[in-house]
């Protein structure tokens, strides 16, 4: 399918998302669309998709106009969109979430349907079970599925929104792979992405676009001192990191295993010190999850204890780890992190937790000016918070990080952000290190871990196989690690 935006504009009320943007995709292409946080990529996208009305502008599919009105036409014109966050149903099964939207088939019986499934799946080297809630998939999986589902519901055109955020490593491989496989058959694919490598691994041309226009088409081999100034104008400024040294305990795990996740956690031994950066890295679902979650009372160990500033903390709630400056920051942003729906003003009256009964609004809006200025949010205090780009949304959740916060547990912390966005959080998350608070944060991003952590724990299986200073954290170290091919 080959598609043309000529002249797409679009207002949110006073906030001009695209401006006048110009698009060209060949039939059969990887197409990538870069651009910083809140450059107008997932509007534009949205736009294709019918799921937002233009404001004005031109859509072409293989040279004929078209309007769509509902995602349901653009669905029935070949073009199908996966989200971040894929659209799924958490209650329901991995079969149950593959039929919705099939037609009708009153005779087709449940096994049929799973012997499609199973089909379609070895063609791509995916594996899911039908069987298995959904909720107990990870990110990587769900994306899989609704790959799977929207190729079987006859999409030609497929719209990826970061699609390699919060996924392995290795299923990243397999999704490029598939998607590879999709173009070879003819179907178009838009990748949009804030990461140079996987536009340069898988696209044959991309479009960058910053604050809401077109800075630039190229076609590959693509040069990364080429892209960088269309994505930002200059580059970012490189991370600084400031020589701390660490003394004084927080947390202490000792011989802590849970279930949970897909690997549990098995006998996890581990001591972090006030001030100390700590990345978490394995591939989704070997345990570092639910090692956060634990730290954060959000899940109870089965044996062993945790302590937080010497006291023994094992079966605490929630609250009282929150009561004694534990904060935990999720990697599902709307879905854990923020409520969709409330404005800016009305998560920090939540925040603000109160005993009585009055809800201090005139507080609350205060502080929700100051951080928008402080956090450089773009969004006022009126905006809703799923009316925020993603890396807005990031910078809302890091301001409602309590002041008195001593522990900090982050998943993902920069997750689908763009690079000069991941440098600002780093530099706010390491100012808040330089004054004692302790950091431990997962990341699918190697290269994340080892910028900013102090020290390097890799899960694997469900254990911790390794333990090390940055100093000493070398790429194919923490790699070896990561792939299951070190033992402690
Ligand atoms: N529903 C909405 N209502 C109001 N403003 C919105 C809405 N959706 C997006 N915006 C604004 O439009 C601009 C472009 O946002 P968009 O989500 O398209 O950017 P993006 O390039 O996809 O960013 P990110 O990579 O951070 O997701 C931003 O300023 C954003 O705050």
């Amino acid at each position: 399918m080959e598609i043309e935006l000529r002249k797409i504009h679009k207002f949110y009320g006073p906030v001009h998302a695209n401006r006048g943007i110009d698009l060209h995709v060949r039939s059969g292409t990887i197409h990538g669309v870069l651009g910083e946080n809140g450059a107008g990529k997932s509007t534009l996208m949205k736009i294709l998709a019918g799921a937002t009305p233009r404001s004005s502008g031109e859509i072409l599919l293989d040279g004929r106009a078209v309007a769509f009105a509902h995602p349901a036409e653009a669905f029935r014109a070949g073009i199908g969109m996966l989200y971040q966050d894929p659209l799924d149903f958490p209650p329901l099964t991995v079969l149950e979430n593959f039929r919705v939207g099939q037609p009708a088939h009153p005779r087709k019986s449940a096994k049929a349907w799973a012997n499609l499934l199973d089909s379609l799946c070895r063609a791509f080297g995916f594996y899911l079970d039908p069987k298995a809630p959904m909720e107990s998939l990870t990110l990587g999986e769900r994306q899989q599925l609704e790959l799977v589902r929207l190729l079987s519901l006859g999409c030609r055109l497929l719209i990826l929104d970061e699609p390699t955020t919060g996924i392995s490593a290795a299923q990243k491989e397999l999704l490029f792979r598939a998607l590879r496989r999709v173009a070879k058959e003819g179907k178009t694919v838009l990748l949009v992405s804030h990461k140079l490598e996987d536009v340069e691994s898988l696209c044959e041309h991309v479009t960058v676009l910053r604050q809401g226009q077109v800075t630039g088409s190229l076609s590959a081999p693509f040069d990364a001192r080429d892209i960088l100034p269309l994505m930002f104008g200059t580059p970012p400024a490189p991370l600084h990191k400031s020589t701390r040294t660490f003394q004084h305990v927080s947390l202490e795990f000792l011989q802590v295993s849970a279930s949970g996740g897909r690997a549990g956690l098995h006998e996890a031994t581990a001591t972090f010190r006030r001030g100390e950066v700590v990345g978490l890295a394995g591939l989704e679902g070997s345990g570092q999850g639910v090692f956060l979650r634990l730290a954060a009372g959000l899940q109870r160990s089965t044996s062993g204890h945790l302590r937080l500033f010497g006291d023994d903390c094992t079966g605490w709630s929630y609250h009282a780890f929150r009561r004694r400056g534990v904060a935990f920051v999720p990697e599902n942003r709307l879905e854990e992190g923020l409520i969709a729906g409330l404005t800016l003003t009305e998560h920090f009256a939540l925040a603000a937790c109160t005993p009585s009964l009055r809800v201090p609004w005139h507080q609350a809006r205060q502080l929700a000016e100051q951080k928008v200025q402080q956090f450089r949010i773009r969004g006022s205090a009126n905006s809703h918070a799923d009316a925020l780009s993603g890396g807005n949304q990031q910078r809302l959740l890091l301001s409602l990080i309590p002041s008195d916060a001593s522990v900090l547990l982050l998943e993902q912390p920069t997750r689908g952000l763009d690079v000069e966005s991941t440098h600002w959080v780093w530099k706010h998350l390491l100012r808040l290190a330089d004054s004692g608070v302790t950091i431990l944060f997962s990341s699918a991003e190697l290269d994340e871990i080892l910028m900013a952590s102090d020290r390097v724990l890799v899960f694997y299986n469900g254990r911790i196989v390794l333990d090390v200073d940055a100093q000493d954290a070398h790429p194919d170290l923490v790699g070896a690690a990561i792939a299951g091919r070190l033992s402690l």
